[in-house]
């Protein structure tokens, strides 16, 4: 365990990140690309990793990815995301994506997913890092089911073998 102190939600959290969609974000479907918006996910979930730990972070693991409803063109996306719970090295991020008609005002929910990112020291390995303090109920909900979902994470990976 790290004895640097630890850091509120709010304070690494990416709140409501607008990515205005362009007809080349289309899929041939005529809805937004999922995978431009999981990439940008990822690399939101980077920058709320980074905030926390304050060192370089990778990708470990993603899981629960949920595309809820299409995006359309002309749909502004709005990205939230934060840190649900830090463990050693490993925090759960929780992503949720909507859409909006910024005409009408409508808000719809697009996509939920949870990201895990490891810390990395100067020499690649990986590096505890600061407790998080949830601060509103929500926050505490989240960091309660981050616990349940990190204990089914471990022990599916116990009850995986690999050849
Ligand atoms: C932002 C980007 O684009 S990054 C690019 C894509 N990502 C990558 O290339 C990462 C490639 N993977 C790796 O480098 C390694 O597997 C690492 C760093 C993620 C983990 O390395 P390991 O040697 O397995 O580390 P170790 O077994 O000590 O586990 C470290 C932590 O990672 C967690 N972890 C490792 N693998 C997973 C996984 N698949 N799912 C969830 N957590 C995981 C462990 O539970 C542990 O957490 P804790 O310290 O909080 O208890």
């Amino acid at each position: 365990m790290t004895d640097r102190p630890a850091k509120p939600v709010s304070a690494s959290a990416v709140d409501k990140h607008v990515y205005k969609v362009f007809p080349n974000d289309m899929n041939s479907h005529n809805t937004v690309f999922g995978g431009m918006i999981m990439a940008k996910c990822d690399r939101l979930a980077l920058v709320v990793a980074e905030r926390h730990s304050a060192h370089v972070c990778v990708t470990a693991a993603v899981d629960s990815i949920h595309f809820r409803a299409p995006a359309k063109g002309n749909d502004t996306l709005l990205f939230n995301l934060s840190l649900n719970r830090s463990w050693g090295s490993s925090m759960e991020i929780g992503a949720r994506v909507e859409a909006e008609n910024s005409y009408t005002g409508e808000v719809r929910h697009i996509l939920s997913a949870y990201f895990t990112f490891v810390a990395l020291d100067e020499h690649g390995k990986p590096v505890d890092v600061p407790q998080v303090i949830p601060e509103t109920r929500e926050q505490t909900r989240r960091f309660d089911n981050a616990g349940i979902r990190r204990q089914a994470r471990l022990e599916t990976r116990g009850k995986l073998t690999s050849r």
